[in-house]
């Protein structure tokens, strides 16, 4: 009762019933909650219908919170909407912390873990090759193709999937499910009724309002061919001998040769084909997000795009693409990496965690089932660690620091979130988009497109996204840097060969 009368964290002021609803961007909502942090400081707190919503501002507060107290940090919200009515309750995002969600963590990093992400070179080697393939046929599309890169690498990895064209019907339909996901059923700023008044889920449809119920029957029924589908795929390839490794069939042989009878049982199948899932829906949007950032820098920057070509050329040469055996060799490389990372912040909020108790922090009060966001986007933009935070200096990473400020400095703190929910992909991430990068960098030259009345066209950045900062589809000119680079692209080893 005492803890009651503490001062809730400081944020802007709400009206009444409604609250801060009409603060809650649609899209962009990061540019508002830096603003909010820089007014309030490292906790900001905002209710929207009463839901209590907490943004957590700096490193030091998420430590404390999301990492330090993580057992009662870690869980999410119960969401009718997404969850029950459009059939994602089982997507790790979603997944109460507890028991499944454990054992399901486990899974993915046991494949996904530090130590097994050298396995996977060759096959990110030949996607990156295929994607080079793809910009010198249509340089004119490269916003299609590297979605297909991306969709594309996820497919390949997770379910041994090929995709040859930017058409696949696979590839499609995860792109499409993606959409509704981000972008009409979890948006920021979009609060469900029933969200608020579970008992609502029992209207009928006809009933006069209750058009959500027929939007989520159908995103429900896309949602399930979009985790069905693929992992069946792999399940038929394995029947007939013909699977590529991947996880899923990874997976299943372990646990096939684990089970006594010889056939997996339904709580692995389950975990197997959600994790599945869940690894291709949280990687397509970050990867895309990184790498048209990776684009924009160069396009604004062509100093660096210079530089990491000398770079290249002095360590790998002109006959052939960079590999990973190179990545020791080219630490101007690793720091494009880091920055498009620090720049793009990808997932900028993070994805919302629920907290199970009352708590109290420096004084302030935190009530149960508040909503919180690791608000990584203002740590990543932090002055006193990133000096001169909105501008990309690759360089930042390359001064002579001393250890802790090295450390302090390192992306990988923020951008993957914190905790018991920290990204599992963060190795994989890591290795594909470094990949990619020294693989472009080798081989194109990338600038701002000129128009037909031979004028620069200036890249106009604006986001639609509510959960992901990728920018709208921009123009920019990306031609192989010579008929030498030509050759190397087209003799390297694709997904075809
Ligand atoms: C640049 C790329 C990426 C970024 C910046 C990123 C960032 C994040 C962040 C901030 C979270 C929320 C963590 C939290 O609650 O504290 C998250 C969750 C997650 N990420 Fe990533 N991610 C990226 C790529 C990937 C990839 C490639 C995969 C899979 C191969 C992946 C799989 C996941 C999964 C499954 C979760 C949910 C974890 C849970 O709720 O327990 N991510 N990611």
């Amino acid at each position: 009762q005492k803890t009651k009368r503490l001062a809730l964290p400081p944020g802007p002021k709400g009206l009444p019933i409604i609250g801060n609803l009409r603060d809650m961007k649609l899209s962009g909502l990061w540019f508002e909650a830096r603003k909010w942090a820089q007014q309030y400081g490292e906790l900001v707190y905002l209710n929207v219908f009463g839901q209590g919503l907490l943004f957590v501002n700096t490193y030091g507060a998420a430590v404390d919170l999301l990492e330090k107290r993580g057992a009662i940090y870690s869980d999410k919200p119960k969401m009718v909407m997404a969850g029950e009515l459009c059939g994602c309750e089982n997507m790790i995002g979603l997944t109460p912390y507890g028991d499944r969600l454990r054992r399901q963590r486990k899974l993915m990093l046991q494949a996904l873990g530090a130590n097994r992400i050298s396995s996977y070179h060759p096959l990110l080697e030949v996607q990156t090759h295929n994607l080079l393939q793809g910009i010198l046929s249509s340089p004119d599309d490269p916003t299609s193709i590297i979605r297909r890169y991306t969709g594309g690498l996820t497919l390949l990895i997770v379910y041994g999937y090929r995709v040859l064209s930017n058409t696949d019907r696979l590839l499609e339909m995860a792109s499409e499910s993606l959409d509704i996901l981000s972008n009409r059923i979890a948006a920021a700023g979009i609060v469900w009724i029933v969200d608020l008044f579970p008992s609502l889920k029992h209207i009928p449809a006809w009933f006069p309002g209750a058009q959500f119920k027929c939007d989520a029957a159908i995103w429900k029924s896309k949602m399930e061919a979009f985790v069905n589908e693929p992992f069946e795929y792999t399940k038929q390839e394995m029947r007939q001998g013909t699977a590529a490794p991947c996880y899923v069939s990874m997976l299943l042989d372990d646990a096939a040769l684990e089970s006594k009878d010889q056939c997996v049982d339904s709580q692995r199948d389950f975990d197997i084909r959600w994790t599945a899932n869940s690894l291709y829906a949280a990687s397509f949007d970050t990867t895309v997000s990184a790498i048209s950032h990776f684009f924009l820098a160069m396009i604004q920057h062509p100093e660096v795009l210079q530089k990491a070509q000398k770079e290249i050329d002095a360590a790998v040469g002109n006959s052939r693409l960079p590999t990973f055996s190179d990545r020791p060799n080219l630490p101007y490389v690793d720091a494009i990496v880091s920055e498009c990372l620090r720049i793009s912040s990808p997932v900028p909020l993070g994805l919302p965690r629920a907290i199970t108790e009352d708590n109290v922090y420096k004084g302030m009060f935190i009530p149960k089932g508040t909503l919180v966001f690791g608000n990584n986007y203002n740590m990543l933009r932090d002055p006193n660690v990133y000096p001169n935070p909105d501008e990309f200096m690759p360089e930042r990473f390359l001064e002579d620091v001393d250890e802790a400020t090295a450390k302090l400095r390192d992306v990988r703190n923020y951008v993957f979130g914190f905790g018991r929910r920290r990204c599992p992909g963060s190795f994989m991430i890591d290795a594909s988009l470094w990949i990619a990068i020294a693989s472009m960098v080798s081989a194109f030259d990338i600038s701002r497109s000129v128009n037909e009345h031979g004028e620069v066209v200036e890249p106009d950045v604006v986001y639609d996204n509510s959960v992901f900062t990728i920018p709208r589809p921009f123009k920019y000119d990306i031609r192989p840097r010579s008929a030498h680079a030509v050759k190397v692209i087209r003799e390297a080893k694709g997904l075809s060969d």
